[in-house]
């Protein structure tokens, strides 16, 4: 069997600050191959973000990767120069934020950051590129493109601006995009449009995509595989239909039970007891395991290493055998 396109192995992730380490990353590891797409899902503070950020060599100090290995291709992009992931980033794999002045240059034109972003990677004639960014934006669902080139970021709406900056991460056709939240910010049916238009981009495309969010409807609705992460860990992971319907960890229930379709119709929306634990100084244990319906003390005191089964994996010193109902 060839090597996935993207390959973490146990990527570790800290924040060396002066009240200590922080824990953002703690052990992630996953592959995935063209076409498909991840949700990654997790609580606020969880280390979604700084995952998304490790896979692109964008950790700033105090914060550094302690361990682990990306693979990208079969390149190993832990420990490369940043000039080199310099070539990495925006071609092969790009990075679409929760705000899109993240990306955006507000006194820059259009055309004129699409046109920097292209030559950062690739000479082409004026009208080479112009037909390029024309493209992409037509397929990020900008109507006029050809118009719209010489607006500024603030001449479109929040929705439109976030297409914009998707298309800017799409022009090398990269291999791989990592989108952190990127329609959180916006109305609920401009979200629905910019998922249909994942979809049909990664299905068209064969783009890989992780994506990350808390919201597991749109996960569901999108990633074909899922991660849950808590405290840095990811706690489970598999095919998102058998990981929402059956969850094997305690973590991924709660956040299920927590969904207001779960819950009575008048009743309060069930949350999980309890809060999530300081990264600084996190038990030897399980960091699930004070607030876990099933928690020991083996629990607190041992923590689980990931067990595999078939195409999922989970870490829990007792999982949830029953599918839910
Ligand atoms: N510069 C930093 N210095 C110290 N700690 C940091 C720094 N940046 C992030 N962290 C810590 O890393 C942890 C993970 O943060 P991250 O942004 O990845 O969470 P997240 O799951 O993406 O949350 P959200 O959904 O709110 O974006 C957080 O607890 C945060 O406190």
């Amino acid at each position: 069997m060839s090597a996935p396109l993207l390959e973490v192995r146990d990527l570790v992730t800290h924040f060396f600050t002066r009240a200590g380490v922080v824990k953002a990353v703690d052990g992630i590891s996953f592959t995935l191959n063209p076409g498909e797409v991840m949700g990654l899902v997790g609580e606020s503070g969880s280390g979604k973000s700084i995952t998304g950020f490790s896979l692109l060599g964008l950790v700033d100090a105090p914060g550094r990767i302690v361990a682990g290995s990306v693979k990208l291709n079969g390149q190993e992009l832990v420990g490369l120069p940043q000039a080199e992931l310099r070539r990495i980033r925006g071609k092969t794999m790009s990075m679409v934020f929760q705000d899109p002045a993240m990306t955006l240059n507000p006194v820059l034109t259009v055309r004129r950051q699409m046109r920097l972003a292209l030559a950062a990677h690739e000479r082409m004639s004026d009208a080479a590129a112009t037909a390029r960014c024309v493209d992409v934006l037509s397929r990020v669902g900008i109507p006029d493109a050809a118009r719209r080139l010489d607006s500024y970021p603030h001449e479109f709406s929040g929705g439109m601006r976030q297409r914009v900056a998707l298309a800017i991460a799409l022009l090398h056709r990269p291999a791989v995009i990592v989108a952190d939240e990127p329609t959180t910010a916006l109305d609920v049916s401009i979200q629905a449009q910019i998922l249909a238009e994942m979809k049909d981009l990664v299905r068209d495309s064969g783009t890989a995509l992780i994506w990350i969010s808390h919201d597991l409807a749109t996960v569901s609705s999108l990633a074909g595989k899922m991660a849950v992460m808590y405290a840095g860990r990811m706690v489970e992971t598999g095919p998102t239909g058998t990981v929402l319907s059956a969850p094997r960890h305690h973590y991924t229930r709660g956040l299920l039970d927590s969904l207001p379709s779960q819950a009575e119709p008048g009743q309060d929306l069930r949350q999980i007891p309890g809060s999530t634990p300081s990264l600084l100084g996190l038990p030897p244990g399980c960091p699930f395991a004070s607030r876990c319906p099933a928690g020991t003390a083996t629990c607190a005191q041992v923590s689980p290493e990931i067990t595999w089964e078939g195409g999922r994996g989970f870490r829990c010193h007792h999982p949830l055998v029953e599918a839910l109902a």
